[in-house]
């Protein structure tokens, strides 16, 4: 029998990576990485003037059909593998990743009329500008009793589906108002790909707060934020949500030609990126700890309780692996934070030096802050340049550096930096287990493991446990693939299941890093003192964070 093959895409931050999976094997056989031209528009909108505000992140939905235009072709062609051979797609995405659409499903931005409305635009999962509507949905919430937020650890996020909902009704409620439909980019995709209007359970239930048997939050308290989103669930949120590694539909001749891939190819529902790589590190059973290190980190973990507990994201009865409870946290920036140093603040020395040893910047000051050991520099930090996702779901929160003085050098901030992130995972860490969900192995995989040594050294010396890396640098893309082959089914010679997809196909590689005794121990001081500051600057022992993001915002108006 001819091989049989599956699609995965990952649509991250930056770009959207494509990878050709060969079923028998779990041989990565051909992928291609298409950079969206738009990438993400934070500062003006696009072909206008229109600036945008403070913590506000769009993007372009045509940078998404880009990747299915360019790379599909492009790994079909570098593999030699015949389109008939590929048996199912999978996308992954970021989330909440939402756009408002009209009712022919075209996405408001790209119409006319529209496109010099900010609003009009796909709003990315790192636009941080609802948190005032956030705050005010938690206020309520917690006020009303609502049960659904003790799914969430007591508090939603700015990041998603209800914040970003109602700061459109807020601010353009001429926008809100046109929109038929406000839709993830991942089922967005999926409903190109396929022409069907399906939602998938696991952007439903992280992001828009429903549940399998509950549904979405009740008119009653949708009406008691707005009279404006008392129908959102009913109208603009419609559609059915099914589960993961469902059959969206068949791939439309339409997007056949535009892939190169053959009418009727099974397309899966779409699914978290972070989600998407649990079982593509062969994860599929409860205990183990995955972390999703990229841009951001996504802490993943699967438990057969359902327990709530501040700080965890979000609980979700088959919302990573069926037959399980799976649970999220997450750090809103980390690989975010070392890119911001190394374009925004490495000396112009740190700069040239790395340029003169043909190393990337990222690559030279790993090496120099590799000759550091823990505790050497007198620096520690928080990790909050983009809020704080858990514990404190508050966006509003920055970043700190103590320690600072004239002998500082760029290597030691940077490992400063590597460090706060660690001590961010591990205070995730504590959350879980003291909220009864057992932490008993750690996996990592996303872009940073297999680009920084020194980075995961670290995580595991701060955590104190041993951490195994993916077999593959395109852990979403490789998930991705298994849940479209679970799409496609046996029948058509893909997997009756996605645990019976991880079994035959994911995998980790040998070498794992493993905790060093003496730094643990050096690790534990400093963690608690990053604890202190934590609870000081996140629990109101001062304000001053909010002060001055308040002042900043105003000066800007
Ligand atoms: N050698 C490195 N060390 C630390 N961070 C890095 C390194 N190389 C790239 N990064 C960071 O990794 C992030 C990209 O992660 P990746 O997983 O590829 O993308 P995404 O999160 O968008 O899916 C960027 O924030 C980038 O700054
Ligand atoms: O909230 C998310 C998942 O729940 C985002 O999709 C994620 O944090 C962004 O992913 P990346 O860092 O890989 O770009």
């Amino acid at each position: 029998m001819k091989r049989r093959y599956a699609i995965g895409i990952d649509y991250g931050t930056e770009s959207g990576r494509v990878l050709l999976v060969d079923l028998s094997t779990g041989e990565e056989v051909a992928t291609h990485v298409t950079t969206y031209s738009h990438g993400v528009i934070d500062e003006k909108l696009p072909e206008t003037s229109e600036k945008l505000g403070h913590d506000w992140a769009l993007q372009h939905p045509g940078d998404y059909i880009d990747v299915l235009r360019q790379s599909i072709p492009e790994v079909l062609s570098q593999s030699g593998v015949q389109p008939e051979q590929v048996i199912g797609l999978g996308i992954d995405f970021t989330a909440c990743t939402m756009m408002p659409l009209d009712s022919k499903g075209t996405p408001l931005c790209l119409l006319a009329e529209w496109k010099d409305n900010p609003h009009s635009w796909v709003k990315l999962w790192k636009h941080h500008a609802a948190q005032d509507e956030a705050n005010r949905i938690n206020e309520a919430a917690a006020q009303r009793k609502e049960k659904f937020l003790l799914r969430y650890g007591g508090k939603l996020s700015s990041e998603w589906m209800l914040a970003k909902a109602w700061q459109i009704l807020n601010e353009a409620p001429d926008v809100y108002e046109h929109a038929d439909l406000l839709m993830e980019a991942a089922d967005w995709v999926v409903m190109q790909l396929t022409g069907e209007l399906v939602r998938n359970s696991c952007t439903a239930g992280y992001k828009s707060v429903w549940h399998k048997r509950d549904g979405f939050p009740s008119r009653d308290f949708l009406r008691s934020l707005d009279p404006g989103l008392e129908q959102l669930a009913d109208t603009k949120l419609r559609g059915p949500i099914k589960k993961l590694g469902t059959r969206a539909g068949g791939l439309t001749d339409e997007m056949a030609s535009l892939t190169g891939l053959i009418p009727g190819t099974a397309v899966a529902v779409g699914n978290i990126d972070a989600h998407a790589m649990v079982p593509a590190v062969s994860v599929v059973t409860p205990g183990k700890l995955v972390l999703t290190m990229g841009t951001s980190t996504c802490h993943l973990i699967l438990s057969d309780n359902e327990v709530h507990a501040e700080g965890i994201a979000g609980v979700v009865e088959d919302g990573i692996i069926p037959g399980y409870y799976g649970y999220e946290a997450g750090q809103s920036a980390v690989g975010d934070i070392f890119a911001w140093y190394v374009n925004e603040a490495a000396p112009i020395d740190v700069k040239r030096q790395a340029s003169e040893t043909g190393m990337s910047i990222h690559e030279w000051l790993e090496r120099e802050a590799a000759k550091l050991s823990p505790g050497a520099s007198g620096l520690l930090a928080l990790d909050w340049w983009n809020g704080s996702r858990s514990v404190l779901m508050d966006a509003d929160l920055s970043g700190v550096i103590v320690g600072l003085t004239l002998q500082t050098r760029p290597e030691e901030i940077y490992r400063a930096l590597l460090e706060a992130t660690a001590y961010g995972t591990r205070a995730i860490i504590d959350t879980f287990t003291q909220g009864g969900v057992e932490v008993n192995e750690l996996y990592a995989c996303g872009g940073l493991p297999q680009r920084n040594r020194l980075l995961m050294q670290i995580y595991a010396d701060v955590t104190g446990k041993e951490i195994k890396i993916a077999d593959t640098a395109q852990t979403g893309a490789f998930g991705a693939a298994m849940f479209g082959a679970v799409a496609a089914g046996t029948e058509k010679g893909g997997f009756g299941s996605i645990v019976e997809a991880a079994e035959k196909i994911a995998r980790v590689r040998e070498e794992t890093f493993k905790p060093i005794e003496a730094n643990v121990r050096i690790y534990d001081r400093l963690y608690s003192d990053y604890k202190e500051l934590h609870d000081y600057f996140g629990r109101g022992g001062s304000d001053v964070m909010k002060r001055l993001k308040a002042m900043k915002t105003n000066n800007s108006r």
